[in-house]
């Protein structure tokens, strides 16, 4: 079961329309015309936010106050959510518009993952083929093929698909599967959004704008995940905590993916990181593509990396509230995919020519990977 749930996580996908939000939205501008879901959403902020205690966002330098999931809970509403867009028009976060749909998410009610194991990887593995064959949409043999239309047909199947009218057998296999779970489509419906982010954008001038693709892509699939993983019965946690933390481990997975993937991107003229923060550091797209690893860059890195590490705690905090039967190999994926940052690190900083892997358990104790061996030990006894 833990081989296949560590593959089970790691699927690419991403956010929609649905969401009622594309970029940030304006907080002040009264005289562009908006939706109904953009205003409720404008209007209900301070009340619906004013809990949220994360704080790996932002600028990895200045906004490191970072809080975790059991402490740290705001009782304002918390300005430091607003952010000033490029025009320094105020703006809600895209932390705050995701974190709407944790609240919705964790509205629903979650089982306690007393399921046969078997059944459960099932399950997965039809939430998977979904994300993955979206993914296959724009990263696969057909994607300079994909157009915005191709995903508003797969979009509609999903509808169907969730309505009980599924298209092929896969889709099935899924429909069966959203039938008998509290899983909501707007994370799915946030994932072909995703996609067509990525069809129509290369760059994100913000952390604020790769936020959003980050959860786009990959904070959905922890939103995705943790109605058919279920909590543990004994579990203290609130459900919001832990779909929190699984928004992280997903925001977590795609922050490394792109760390990871510098080289290979900038080869397909794409930079995944934020243009402000290059900008900081003293660097630009051409440093980027001309691929020395210099002092700068290092530096760079380095708090990009600490953010990362960050989304990845916060993770860690929600993992020993899942069921018995997910925890382990949620654990696993985790410590696993945590390491390409120990491996970026190894490589001085070399993520244009160098790819960074994550080694397998058996070389783990030459590679004085002890600690992670011994939490992986606490977390089965748990
Ligand atoms: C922590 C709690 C409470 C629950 C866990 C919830 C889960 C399962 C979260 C994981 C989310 C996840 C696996 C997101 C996908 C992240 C990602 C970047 C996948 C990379 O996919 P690929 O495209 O296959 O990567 P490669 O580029 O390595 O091929």
């Amino acid at each position: 079961m833990s081989v296949a749930l560590i593959w089970v996580v790691s699927p690419t996908s991403e956010l929609s329309n649905g969401l009622g939000f594309l970029d940030t939205t304006k907080l002040v501008d009264a005289s562009k015309p908006r939706s109904v879901l953009k205003s409720s959403r404008i209007k209900n902020v301070g009340k619906k936010y004013r809990n949220k205690c994360k704080s790996c966002y932002a600028n990895a330098d200045l906004k490191f106050g970072y809080s975790g999931l059991s402490n740290g809970r705001k009782s304002q509403f918390d300005v430091s959510r607003v952010v000033a867009n490029p025009t320094g028009e105020l703006a809600i976060s895209s932390e705050q518009l995701v974190y709407d749909v944790v609240l919705k998410q964790a509205a629903l009610k979650v089982g306690n993952g007393r399921t046969n194991s078997y059944f459960m990887i099932d399950l997965f593995l039809c939430q998977t083929v979904w994300c993955r064959r979206t993914d296959e949409l724009v990263d696969g043999p057909n994607a300079s093929h994909i157009t915005p239309k191709a995903l508003d047909r797969w979009e509609s199947r999903l509808e169907d698909l969730f309505n009980g009218r599924p298209f092929d057998m896969l889709d099935a296999a899924l429909s069966d599967t959203v039938s008998k779970f509290p899983v909501d489509i707007q994370p799915f419906k946030d994932m072909i959004e995703g996609m067509r982010m990525d069809l129509r954008k290369s760059r994100y001038k913000t952390f604020d704008e790769l936020y959003l693709y980050c959860y786009y892509v990959a904070g959905t699939v922890g939103l995705m995940s943790v109605p058919i993983m279920g909590i543990a019965p004994d579990s203290q946690a609130s459900t919001e905590s832990v779909y929190n933390a699984a928004l992280a481990l997903g925001i977590a997975n795609q922050l490394t993916n792109i760390l990871r993937d510098v080289g290979e991107d900038a080869r397909r003229g794409r930079v995944y990181l934020p243009q402000d923060e290059l900008a900081q550091a003293g660097l630009s797209d051409e440093d980027i593509f001309a691929g020395k690893v210099t002092d700068k860059w290092r530096v760079f890195m380095k708090k990009q990396i600490k953010r990362a590490r960050a989304f990845f705690d916060e993770a860690q905090e929600g993992v020993t509230q899942l069921s018995s039967a997910s925890r382990w190999p949620v654990w696993a994926s985790l410590l696993l995919y945590r390491q390409i940052l120990d491996e970026i690190e190894a490589n001085d900083y070399n993520n244009f020519t160098r790819r960074a892997y994550c080694r397998i358990a058996s070389s783990a104790r030459e590679r004085k990977l002890d600690y992670s061996f011994n939490m992986m030990e606490t977390v089965t006894r748990l």
